[in-house]
């Protein structure tokens, strides 16, 4: 369904522009219908800009982004099928408005002359398990953080959507809404729709899904199904960040200080090594790495 091959950002930093910093570089994965991939990485790695990019929202400096085999166009046509749901709801919301406002633009640009808009309405909140008389006609400050990103999530319901790109949707929410928002998503994916899930907390990641794409400073080190990047994490940035999780009283570098590769010397060639199948590991100094630079 989408496919990122070798997807690079770089951005224009400094004063006037005059430098550059590589914000993703050669990013490849996919994401198949019904499928939740999680793409974790501290923060500052690049997810969201590779979030911004599947979104159409920032220009891709090179590399492609496909959705069902065919260059993505951001327009009408791909925010039907593609649609994106990010951190802070409240900032998605204008306090002036009602929240169920958010609707109006999906109608008016969609369907237009839809004579069952209330009850597309009512089956959108319905999948989203909110109960139309709680929050249609309310302001955004009268409605919850879980409510109002469920509202977001209702609307690119409503479009019938393929992909979701779910960018830490879930990290501004109390430990109940999110398991509520959690468990929503894995309900929508039975259905069929394939979930982007953008966050830094791994423990979310493996909670909700099938295959892990482990980023660090713009590159992916480790992807594969989830069980196995984290039953059995290869590369040491995986492996600090697992292992950093329950001993919050440790530094970061104290938690596991990167080792030697194991890749390093291996002489294989290509930026990701297979190493089982559905599992690949880059090289843990990918700067330096004879192998990863050529
Ligand atoms: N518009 C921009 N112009 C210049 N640099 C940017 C821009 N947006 C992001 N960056 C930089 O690109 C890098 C990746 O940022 P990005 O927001 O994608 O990371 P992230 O992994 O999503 O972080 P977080 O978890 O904190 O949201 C960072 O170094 C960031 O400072």
């Amino acid at each position: 369904m989408l496919r990122l091959d070798d997807l690079t950002k770089v951005y224009k930093v400094g004063a006037f522009g005059g430098k550059t910093l590589t914000a993703v570089g050669g990013v490849s994965f996919d994401v198949a219908p019904g499928e939740v991939v999680s793409l974790i990485g501290e923060s500052g790695s690049g997810k969201t800009t590779i979030g911004k990019m599947i979104l159409g929202l920032i220009p891709i400096t090179s590399g492609t982004i496909t959705f069902d085999g065919v260059p993505v166009k951001p327009g009408k046509a791909y925010y039907r099928n593609v649609q994106g749901v990010f951190q802070d709801p409240f900032s998605s919301y204008n306090p002036v408005f009602k929240a169920d406002r958010v609707f109006r633009m999906i109608r008016e640009e969609y369907f237009p002359s839809a004579r069952d808009w209330d009850e597309r309405i009512e089956t959108a909140l319905s999948a989203v398990r909110l109960n139309p008389g709680q929050v249609l006609n309310k302001f955004p400050h009268q409605l919850s953080g879980g409510q109002l990103q469920r509202l977001l999530i209702a609307r690119a319901l409503l479009l019938d959507i393929k992909l979701l790109v779910a960018d830490e949707i879930t990290s501004m929410l109390d430990a109940s809404t999110r398991i509520d928002v959690l468990n929503l998503l894995a309900d929508l994916k039975a259905r069929g729709l394939g979930v982007l899930y953008i966050t830094h907390d791994l423990s979310l990641g493996n909670y909700l899904a099938e295959r892990t794409v482990v980023l660090r400073h713009g590159s992916v080190v480790e992807m594969g199904l989830t069980e196995k990047v984290f039953g059995d994490p290869l590369h040491p940035y995986t492996r600090q960040l697992l292992s950093a999780v329950p001993r919050l009283r440790s530094s970061w570098e104290e938690a596991a200080p990167v080792e030697t590769c194991l890749y390093h010397d291996s002489g294989t060639t290509g930026r990701l090594l297979e190493v089982e199948e559905g599992h690949q590991v880059a090289c843990a100094h990918l700067a330096t790495c004879p192998v990863t630079t050529g």
